[in-house]
């Protein structure tokens, strides 16, 4: 259920050390009963998540434990990139299982719905910092509004959002970026012979970086140029059961080489769709950087939707201030905004 995500104010500003002693600013009882039993908890990052089992990485360790979520925070559980705190068994020894007994406070969360109509939202990453949004030029064909779907939920996650554009070898991707030119998002171009290492290095260095992409587009290939070590580091995505491939999310957590000044990449090859049923209509607004300005000077209450009466947007259209590509913006922007309108009437 969505409410036992959000964050509750304040707490993006904890770190660590606010872990024993978090301040309750509603001074009601506290979330968990539990909390001073396992105040020396050992402390560890969820890289992977298999039917019910959390490998986890331990702190200041290079050690990969097996973990089960502890009773009462089965009905949460725990996602990808979640910091938790173990107790039980959490030696590497074969059949050793720890067990989860707190949940850190999450800097940000990336959901999905199933489509746009869904409010039941997904949570699949924990505290990434950025989300790199993976497109080809060719081969699939890319698609402008696919990317504001990206863009919409990164926004809304509170995730800074990186384009890359691959297989630049097989097309020029100037037109396709004219798209996005009044973003001001950065922009790295790739192709699988000269990946683009040093730009997306910069990019990527000390922060945790989810992977998003459609099938086909040249992610997994762009992973394993920044990851060759991948499958060594993260145990591989089936290790916990050795039980074939029926992963309940083959979302995993990567760690980048030393060059990359303590960076994570979060891969999520499992994710097809990105239904935005949970989205709320003024992030929607801010993904759309390049048409805010405009946006801020509709009558109050304006919808924005096509029908909306003296929509600044449309005089914008017709005054040509949005460029050539306004047009096709406004479009996209007033679809996603038909999309979640069920959502937002509630
Ligand atoms: N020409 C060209 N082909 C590429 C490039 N990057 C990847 N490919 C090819 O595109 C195809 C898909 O690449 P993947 O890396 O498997 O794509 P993916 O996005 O991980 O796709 P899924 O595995 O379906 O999620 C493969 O045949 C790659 O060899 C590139 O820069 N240029
Ligand atoms: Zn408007």
């Amino acid at each position: 259920m969505s409410w036992l995500y959000e964050p509750e104010p304040g707490q993006n500003d904890l770190d660590e050390t606010d872990v024993r002693v978090r301040p309750n600013p509603k001074g009601n009882k506290p979330r968990t009963k539990k909390r001073p039993e396992y105040a020396e908890a050992p402390l560890g990052l969820v890289l992977g998540v298999d039917v019910g089992r959390y490998r986890v990485l331990i702190d200041g360790e290079d050690r990969v434990v097996n973990a089960t979520m502890g009773k009462e925070l089965r009905k949460t559980g725990a996602v990808v990139g979640d910091r938790v705190a173990l107790a039980g068994d959490t030696s590497e020894n074969e059949g050793a299982l720890a067990r989860v007994v707190r949940i850190e406070p999450r800097t940000s969360l990336l959901r999905r719905s199933a489509d746009d109509s869904d409010q039941v939202e997904r949570v699949i990453v924990a505290n990434a910092t950025q989300m790199v949004i993976v497109v080809a030029i060719a081969n699939p064909e890319p698609r402008t509004r696919l990317i504001d779907r990206y863009l919409a939920a990164a926004y809304d996650a509170g995730l800074k959002p990186i384009l890359v554009i691959t297989k630049t070898d097989l097309a020029n991707p100037d037109d396709f970026l004219a798209n996005f030119a009044g973003l001001s998002i950065p922009v790295v171009l790739n192709r699988s012979d000269k990946p683009a290492l040093p730009q997306l290095r910069d990019l990527l260095a000390g922060q945790t970086s989810v992977f998003v992409g459609h099938s086909g587009v040249g992610k997994s290939t762009l992973v394993n140029s920044l990851a060759p070590h991948a499958m060594r580091a993260t145990g591989g995505v089936n290790v916990v059961t050795g039980r074939g491939r029926h992963t309940s999310s083959s979302v995993r957590a990567i760690r980048l080489d030393e060059s990359f000044n303590g960076g994570w990449i979060i891969d999520t090859p499992g994710v097809r769709s990105f239904g935005l049923g949970h989205v709320k209509p003024e992030n929607l607004l801010r993904s759309f950087e390049d048409l805010y300005q405009v946006i801020e000077t509709c009558p109050r209450d304006c919808s924005h939707s096509a029908d909306a009466p003296d929509c600044a947007l449309d005089e914008a259209i017709e005054e040509g201030t949005l460029g050539t590509s306004g047009a096709a913006r406004v479009d996209s922007l007033r679809r996603l905004i038909q999309s979640i309108a069920n959502n937002s009437s509630e």
